[in-house]
């Protein structure tokens, strides 16, 4: 398990009291026993206790919601203790694989996700982390002018990648003299190129296999570019599709496809904002549904963590 706070077999509440202090969590941890019914897991709201109240959400919950396939790793956060957090479990992960594969390769989306990245960029973690192994890629991309106010490159560049020395040639950004279907074969061509090189390393079924993918989600459940209801949702042969048709602006997009997000080592689901926890409740809840929302498509091969503020989790609290 490369994320650094799985748990085991209950429900796990930490207080609010006790956020910041990762050495002393298991002192204080708490049981609440999941629910059962026979061998049937059903879904069941987080609970807290009087001790935590989620409207007074200054630090985290960590939670495991149990699933037919096992727990789901969900912790709640302040928004500035969830920053703490992912800047902790991502400079772990760095570790793990720069050790294990001489690289670490991230593949970050656009919003809100790299303001909470802004921790990685001080101290201890900007001096500590070898940044010369990191390769970064992008889950999505507008395809706009790299120094457009709409481009996810520029985004991550002026809040993130300018601010570390990851070398400019480990930093994969799209071709923006490109048309979308240009651009996706190039980005395609190029991840094919890296992972024949073993930069990227491989999935058991031959697709690139990410040490990380920092994913956000928008309020109508979309994870990357692929948008509820469209088309690229299944699309299995294409590593990197495009699309004309967003519904979101720009309309132009290039974006990875779900096997290659669902073929990755590590996915940090990064949410926040109430006008996300319905879209939350659904992916976390496990009833069988046949109609599933992006997000309800992101499973990989590997680890999945939810990072979730308390507007975002709102919906599985339970008083
Ligand atoms: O290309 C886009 O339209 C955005 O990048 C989008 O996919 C974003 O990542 C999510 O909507 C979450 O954004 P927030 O975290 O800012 O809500």
């Amino acid at each position: 398990m490369a994320f650094s706070t799985t748990l085991s077999t209950s429900y796990i509440l930490q207080s609010n009291l006790f956020c910041a202090q990762k050495s002393n969590q298991l002192s204080l941890r708490k049981s609440i026993l999941p629910p059962q019914i026979g061998n049937k897991i059903v879904y069941q709201p987080l609970k807290h206790n009087k001790v935590f109240s989620p409207n007074r959400c200054v630090g985290k919950i960590n939670a495991s919601l149990k699933w037919e396939k096992g727990y789901k790793n969900v912790e709640v956060f302040s928004k500035e203790h969830l920053a703490v957090s992912l800047a902790y479990d991502v400079a772990q992960l760095s570790n793990k694989f720069t050790k294990e594969r001489g690289a670490f390769t991230v593949a970050l989306s656009g919003g809100s996700l790299i303001k909470y990245l802004r921790k990685l960029v001080e101290s201890p973690y900007a001096e500590t982390i070898d940044w010369s192994n990191w390769h970064v890629f992008w889950v999505d991309e507008r395809v706009v002018p790299k120094d457009h106010l709409e481009s996810n490159y520029k985004l991550a560049s002026d809040g993130f990648l300018s601010k570390v020395p990851i070398p400019p040639l480990n930093v994969y950004s799209i071709d923006d003299a490109l048309s979308p279907e240009g651009a996706a074969d190039v980005y395609e061509t190029n991840l094919r190129r890296l992972v024949t090189r073993n930069v990227i390393a491989t999935s058991t079924n031959g697709l690139p296999k990410f040490d990380l993918m920092l994913l956000g989600m928008g309020p109508d459940g979309h994870v990357a570019s692929l948008f509820p209801g469209h088309p690229l949702l299944n699309e299995n042969n294409k590593w990197v599709a495009f699309l004309n048709d967003s519904p979101k602006q720009p309309l132009e997009r290039i974006t990875f496809t779900f096997p290659v997000i669902n073929s990755s080592s590590n996915v940090a689901m990064v949410v926040t904002g109430a006008g996300k926890s319905s879209a939350i409740y659904a992916a976390l809840e496990d009833e069988k549904k046949t109609d599933l929302l992006p997000v309800e498509k992101v499973s990989p091969e590997g680890e999945l963590k939810w990072y979730l503020d308390k507007g975002a989790a709102s919906k599985l609290f339970k008083e």
